[in-house]
C-alpha cells in the first residue's frame, strides 16, 4: 500500500486568500528547487502549474495492491466502496456532472435502474446473449474471412501471410457490438465503420479529458483546444447515433419488440430527481448517446484486448496452441462431454490473471475511512490495482510467465471464482472484473465471446511468428490496456477434418 499524492494539492484555488496562495506557491517552488537535478527541464503549461501546486484532474489517491485489504473495502464495507470518482467520463465531464452513464453515476436508485437494465435486460442468458447468437455467427464468419483474404493477399509461397490480428478482430468485433446495440437492419457497413472510427479516436484521447474532473472552469481556460476536441467528439457521436436511434423508435412504433441494447434504453425509466423529485421519467438524448457510447467502448475494447493478447501468447507458445486446438476439435467432435472445455476456459484465465485490461478500479471516498491500516481522507480517492494483485509473486508461481495449467485440476489456480462473495472463504487470487456493487456487469457476455471467438480462430488457422519480427507483449496503458506493438501473425488456413 502506498500513498501517491507527493504534491501539494489547492483545495480551490477561487477561495483561497492571497497569502494561501504564496505560501502555497512558495512551499512547492522550494520542493522542486530541492528535488530538481536539472532545472529548469521543459517549460510549458503544465510544468508551471505543477510550480504553483495545481494539478488540474488530480485527486490526493491511496494505492491498493494487496488483495485481501481490497476485497475487505470493496466486498465486505461496500456501504463505503461504491462510488467511483466525480467526472470520469466524457458525458459527465461535459455536461458538469447533470447526465450520468453506468460507469459515473454515484450508487443509489439511479444505478440500480441504470445498471439492472443492461445486466438483466441486453446481457440476460436468453432475452440478450441468446438473441444475440445470429450476429454472433455473422461477425464471426465475416471476420474468418478478412483473416483468410489478408492472409492469402500476402502469402508467397501458400504458406499463409502476414494479418494486421488488431484490425481484423476491432472490425468484427464493433459490428457485432453494434448489431446488437442498435438492432439488425438499422446499420449498414458504411455507417459501422464511420462510428468505429469515431469511437476508436474518442476512446484514444478520453484519457487526457482527465484535466477537466476537477476546477473544471479554470481547465476549461487553460486547455481550451483539449476542450474543444472532447466538444467535437461529443458532436460526432451524436451526429452518428441519434439518427440510429430515432430510426429504431420508429421501427419499433407502439410495439415493445426488444431486439437490441436501444431497445431497452427506449423503455427504461429512470427516477426523476427533479425539485420536488417526480417519480420516473424516460432516459433524454443526451443521456442515450453516453449510454451507447460507453456500450460500444466497453464491449469491443476489452474484448478485443483479451483476444489480442491470449492469441499473442498463443503464437508465441505453440505447445498451448496445439494443446488448445486438440480439445476444442475433440469437443466440437463430441468426444468428453461438458469438462473438454476445461483448457479453453484456463487459457482465457490466464490471459485475464495476466494481461487484465482494465488494470485498476477507483473508488471515490464521501467519509474519512481506514483502508487496511492507512487512514484515508473524505474526498479523496483509493486505487485499486487488479493488475497487482494477478501478479502477486506470493500468490502465483512465476507471476510473469502464460501458463494456462495453473488453472487446471490440480494447479495453483483451480477453481479461482471471477466474482466474489461477502462470505468468501477461499483467498482472491485475481479480480480482473473488479468486485462489490460495482463489479463489470458484462463479465458472461465477456466470457461467452472471448471462448466463442477463440475457438473458432484456433481451429480455423494456425497462428505463427512473423519471420522479420518477433512478437513484444510490451503494454500500452491506455484507457484500456492493450498491446504496445499491435499484433501482427502469420495466419494460415486449416483445413477442417470434419
Ligand atoms: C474482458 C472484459 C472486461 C473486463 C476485464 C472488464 C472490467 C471491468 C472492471 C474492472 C470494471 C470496474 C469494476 C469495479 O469498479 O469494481 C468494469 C465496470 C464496468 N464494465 Fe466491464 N469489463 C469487461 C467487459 C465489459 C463489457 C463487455 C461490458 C459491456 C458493455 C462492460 C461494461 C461495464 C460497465 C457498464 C461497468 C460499470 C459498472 C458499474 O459501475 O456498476 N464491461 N469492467
Amino acid at each position: 500500500m502506498e500513498e501517491a499524492s507527493s504534491f501539494l494539492h489547492v483545495t480551490s484555488p477561487l477561495v483561497l486568500s492571497v497569502t494561501t496562495l504564496i505560501i502555497a506557491v512558495l512551499c512547492n517552488l522550494i520542493r522542486h528547487l530541492k528535488n530538481a537535478s536539472k532545472w529548469p527541464v521543459i517549460v510549458n503549461k503544465e510544468s508551471v502549474l505543477r510550480l504553483l501546486g495545481i494539478r488540474l484532474g488530480d485527486i490526493p489517491t491511496t494505492v491498493i495492491m494487496d488483495s485481501a485489504v481490497a476485497v475487505d473495502a470493496l466486498v465486505r464495507r461496500a456501504d463505503a466502496f461504491s462510488d467511483r470518482p466525480a467526472g470520469g467520463g466524457a458525458t459527465t465531464i461535459i455536461s458538469n456532472g447533470r447526465l450520468q452513464i453506468i460507469t459515473t453515476v454515484p450508487y443509489g436508485p439511479h444505478w440500480v435502474a441504470l445498471r439492472r437494465n443492461l445486466s438483466s435486460e441486453a446481457f440476460h442468458p436468453v432475452r440478450g446473449l441468446a438473441r444475440a447468437a445470429p450476429h454472433r455467427a455473422r461477425a464471426l464468419a465475416a471476420l474468418v474471412a478478412d483473416i483468410a483474404a489478408r492472409s492469402a493477399s500476402t502469402s508467397a509461397g501458400g504458406g499463409g501471410g502476414a494479418v494486421p490480428v488488431r484490425e481484423c478482430l476491432y472490425a468484427a468485433l464493433f459490428a457485432l457490438n453494434a448489431a446488437t446495440c442498435f438492432s439488425d437492419g438499422v446499420v449498414d457497413g458504411e455507417r459501422v465503420e464511420a462510428m468505429r472510427a469515431a469511437q476508436q479516436e474518442f476512446l484514444r484521447i478520453l484519457p487526457s479529458f482527465r484535466v477537466f474532473a476537477t476546477f473544471q472552469k479554470v481547465a476549461k481556460l487553460l486547455y481550451r483546444d483539449r476542450w474543444n476536441q472532447l466538444v467535437h467528439c461529443r458532436r460526432r457521436q451524436e451526429e452518428l447515433y441519434l439518427p440510429l436511434i430515432r430510426e429504431r423508435q420508429e421501427r419499433r412504433g407502439n410495439t415493445k419488440t426488444t431486439a437490441s441494447y436501444v431497445d431497452t434504453l427506449l423503455d427504461l425509466e429512470v427516477p426523476d430527481k427533479g425539485d420536488p423529485p417526480h417519480g420516473r421519467r424516460k432516459l433524454n438524448d443526451g443521456e442515450m448517446v453516453g449510454l451507447v457510447s460507453e456500450y460500444l467502448g466497453a464491449a469491443t475494447g476489452t474484448v478485443l484486448a483479451v483476444l489480442e493478447w491470449t492469441l499473442a501468447n498463443l503464437v508465441l507458445r505453440p505447445d498451448v496452441q496445439s494443446r488448445l486446438r486438440r480439445e476444442v476439435e475433440a469437443a466440437a467432435a463430441g468426444a468428453g462431454g461438458e469438462a473438454s472445455c476445461a483448457y479453453l476456459r484456463a487459457v482465457v484465465m490466464e490471459s485475464l490473471r495476466r494481461h487484465p485490461p482494465v488494470p485498476s478500479v477507483q473508488r471515490h471516498m464521501s467519509r474519512d475511512v481506514v483502508v487496511g491500516s492507512t487512514p484515508v481522507a473524505r474526498g479523496t480517492l483509493v486505487n485499486f490495482s487488479l493488475e497487482e494483485v494477478g501478479r502477486d509473486g506470493k500468490i502465483w508461481t512465476f507471476p510473469e510467465e502464460f501458463i494456462p495449467e495453473r488453472f487446471m485440476p490440480g494447479g495453483e489456480g483451480e477453481g479461482v471464482r471471477l466474482t466474489i462473495g461477502t462470505k468468501e472463504a477461499t483467498k482472491v487470487m485475481m479480480m480482473p472484473f473488479g468486485a462489490g456493487r460495482r463489479i463489470c456487469p458484462g463479465m458472461g457476455y465477456t466470457i461467452l465471446h472471448i471462448e466463442y471467438f477463440l475457438a473458432n480462430l484456433i481451429t480455423a488457422f494456425e497462428w505463427h511468428p512473423l519471420e522479420a519480427e518477433e512478437v513484444n507483449l510490451k503494454a500500452d496503458h491506455g484507457f484500456f490496456t492493450t498491446m504496445f506493438h499491435p499484433l501482427q501473425a502469420r495466419v494460415v488456413p486449416r483445413v477442417r477434418q470434419s
